[in-house]
């Protein structure tokens, strides 16, 4: 399997370079040339396995480079009780109305995001060694990204961090999870704006081409192409979970930002599995819910985007749609690149004669949540069913219960811990979310960060000076 570029512009690479390259050499985003595709024998075979075994087959057939024997010994690794809490590390309940809740948090820093970075911590160190090369990353986070990531790459050998944050806008427990860690290969970079100022510093510094070689710059954001296909796993295991047979479809609700999570789930539909629709849900910041009511995307500037109480998804200019809107287009890189000096000339564009193809061909759906919602959410979650969720969590379940159809089962991904936002949930129920273990007075920690205003060339000086 070969990667391309959703702008066109790269010639064909292997999985392992594809994933410590970070962005295309022409701004792009790398896809696989085609997706594999999964018929209802090979779904059979896979109903039964754990979910590393499935982990395995998944990502085997992206990953064709890797010795098989190698891959298997990563993802068992990566996938253990031990890491995620349980045997079956993505348990699902039922709540009392019929919606299924994916758990997907259950990891060290208590979201989804821990899925694929674990597994990207150990890929990179396998990678790394087999091509005796040294990686230096440079992120970006509204809050979860960045502690795993951290957790996962604290103390790797030839491994790096650079991770940009929005300056005082994650919770309080999201900075402390990062900035308390005190390793020596962990930088914290705060920036005076917001989480899509971050992402375009990321992306700038990916764009300067000779810096990137010089300092060897890869990334873990979803724009790797190795956390979307890590993410495509637990749609897989997800499905298997909630359903008694491959006869019966699902639909999933996805609480989103960046598109990194469902763009995973179209994945997995594209592959074939039997995935009736996915239901995007946002926050106040809308962008994508406007995008999939009207075909119409206008990605805001800073000062049109909302700080919430559902902050990891408060994003505006959603870097991973972009892979979405290549397959929507047919596949189209020249039509990819005209739409994408649109949206960087700050215009965004109009795909609505594609509105219909997004639901009926795609099976897109979205709806959004606001504060006062999410609050109502936690408070009936809580009361009906003796569950906490988190806001982001909240804004999911919001959603699926409005766009529900009969007899429809929806399976809505928990994307994090409410430990993570407890002054929201305070709101809510007037106490304290349950806190796990291991987490005990983190925020009283001594943090260690250093805050820019959103200017790339500060940051390169930052990292050159730090490298040197
Ligand atoms: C808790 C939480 N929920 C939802 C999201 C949105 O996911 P995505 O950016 O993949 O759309 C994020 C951030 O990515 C998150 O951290
Ligand atoms: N919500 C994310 C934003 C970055 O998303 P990614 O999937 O592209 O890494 C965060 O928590 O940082």
């Amino acid at each position: 399997m070969h990667y391309i570029s959703t702008r066109g512009g790269m010639q064909p690479l292997p999985f392992s370079d594809t994933i410590l390259m970070g962005l295309a050499p022409d701004g792009g985003l790398a896809l696989p040339e085609h997706y594999p595709q999964i018929g209802r024998e090979q779904l059979d075979a896979w109903r039964g396995l754990s979910y590393a075994e499935l982990a395995f087959e998944v990502i085997r057939l992206f990953a064709t480079d890797i010795p098989e024997a190698d891959l298997k010994d990563i993802v068992s690794r990566t996938y253990t009780a031990e890491v995620y809490g349980s045997a079956e590390i993505t348990p699902v309940k039922r709540l009392k109305d019929g919606l299924v809740i994916l758990e997907l948090s259950n990891g060290p820093t208590l979201a989804f995001k821990d899925m694929a970075m674990q597994f990207l911590g150990n890929l990179f160190e396998y990678v790394l060694a087999k091509k005796g090369e040294e990686l230096n990353i440079v992120g970006a986070t509204s809050g979860d990204t960045g502690s795993a990531a951290e957790y996962a790459m604290r103390g790797k050998a030839g491994i790096n961090v650079f991770m940009l944050s929005p300056d005082g806008l994650m919770s309080p427990f999201q900075r402390a999870q990062m900035y308390s860690l005190q390793d020596e290969n962990i930088h914290n970079i705060a920036i005076k704006g917001m989480f899509d100022d971050c992402q375009d510093i990321v992306k700038a510094v990916q764009n300067d081409h000779a810096f990137k070689a010089r300092h060897k710059v890869g990334t873990v954001n979803s724009i790797n192409w190795a956390r979307v296909v890590a993410q495509v796993v637990y749609y897989f295991k997800g499905y298997f979970n909630a359903t008694a047979s491959n006869d019966e479809q699902v639909s999933f609700c996805v609480p989103s930002g960046n598109f990194g999570n469902v763009c995973a789930g179209h994945i997995a539909r594209q592959m074939g599995l039997p995935v009736e629709r996915l239901i995007v849900a946002t926050n106040e910041n809308d962008v994508l819910d406007e995008f999939f009511r009207t075909g119409v995307y206008r990605p805001r500037g800073t000062a049109n985007t909302w700080v919430t109480s559902s902050p990891s998804m408060d994003i505006s200019k959603a870097s991973n749609f972009e892979r979405f809107v290549f397959d929507l287009v047919g596949r189209d890189a020249a039509k990819v690149r005209e739409l994408w000096a649109k949206v960087d000339s700050g215009e965004g564009f109009d795909l609505s004669a594609q509105l219909a193809a997004t639901r009926e061909q795609f099976g897109f759906a979205s709806g959004k949540s606001t504060h006062a919602d999410r609050l109502a959410t936690i408070r009936q979650v809580d009361r009906e069913d003796g569950v906490v969720v988190d806001t982001h969590t909240a804004d999911g379940i919001k959603v699926a219960r409005d766009v529900r159809r009969p007899g429809e089962t929806v399976v809505c991904l928990e994307t994090a811990l409410p430990a993570k936002f407890a002054d929201t949930i305070r709101e809510a129920l007037d106490r304290d979310p349950p806190r796990p273990a291991g987490f005990d007075g983190i925020e009283n920690l001594p943090q260690r960060v250093t805050v820019f205003d959103a200017d790339a060339a500060a940051v390169k000086d930052f990292i050159e000076a730090a490298l040197a």
